[in-house]
């Protein structure tokens, strides 16, 4: 069976992704962070957000790989060979990447990378279209929500959790341009796919979320 979850930028996707793989025995993979490493090559390589040929030869060529290990936690990114886990995380990534997500010729080349990486059935992925465009027919589809506030507070208390600086209004702020880039962007926009079961996260706990997906996969 192949899961596909989507949602907006903080729903609580990776965390719940992460733990139904882990129970379900499947392998997790999180898209995010495929063009979340374009963008890292990209600021790396000095290409600007508008160069969409230089941005769609650069992600043609990037060797893009995730490893995740069972235990429910742990997935690791590597971008040409390199561990890049931690480096596509930065603030600076993750302003510019819904700005390369907007390149066609860059879905074009990373749906085609994610379609072959689920080819092996037996996967849970995550990201904004996969349910719309990567894997229209998966077998289970969830789009999951929460109110741009909750998204916001979530993200705030994990990067101060983390020792960094942050204020609520800057992640309410970062999480309404994300969203409003990723809703309105001419190909692949965020939306459920009509077939999705969508789960408002608002107020749940990632176990009672994961619980309700769990239950609706087992159930057929
Ligand atoms: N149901 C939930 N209740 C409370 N906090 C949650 C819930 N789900 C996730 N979180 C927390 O919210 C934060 C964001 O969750 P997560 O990274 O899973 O979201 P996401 O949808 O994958 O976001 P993005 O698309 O930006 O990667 C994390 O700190 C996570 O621990
Ligand atoms: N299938 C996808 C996945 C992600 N994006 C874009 O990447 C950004 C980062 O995603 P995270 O899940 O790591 O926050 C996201 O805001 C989208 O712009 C995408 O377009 N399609």
């Amino acid at each position: 069976m192949r899961i596909a979850i989507d949602g907006p930028a903080g729903a609580g996707k990776s965390t719940v992704a992460k733990k139904l793989a882990g129970l379900l025995g499947y392998d997790y993979i999180d898209t995010g962070a495929m063009y979340r490493a374009v963008a890292l090559a990209a600021l790396s390589a000095g290409i600007p957000g508008d160069d969409e040929e230089a941005l769609t030869r650069l992600a043609e060529s990037l060797t893009i790989e995730q490893v995740w290990r069972q235990d429910g936690t742990t997935l690791k990114v590597f971008l040409n060979g390199r561990d890049v886990t931690r480096e596509i995380r930065t603030p600076e990534v993750s302003r510019f990447v819904s700005v390369i997500a907007q390149v066609p010729g860059v879905r074009q080349q990373l749906t085609a990378k994610q379609r072959a990486m689920a080819a092996s059935g037996r996967v849970v992925m995550e990201g904004r279209d996969i349910g719309t465009v990567v894997l229209p027919d998966a077998e289970k589809k969830f789009f999951l929500t929460a109110s741009v506030e909750e998204r916001a507070r979530r993200r705030f208390l994990e990067i101060t959790g983390q020792g960094y600086d942050a204020t609520l209004e800057e992640q309410i702020r970062e999480i309404a341009a994300r969203d409003a880039r990723d809703e309105s962007r001419a190909v692949a926009p965020l939306m459920p796919a009509p077939d999705a079961v969508v789960i408002d996260t608002t107020g749940k706990s990632p176990d009672q979320v994961v619980a309700e997906m769990a239950a609706l996969v087992r159930g057929g």
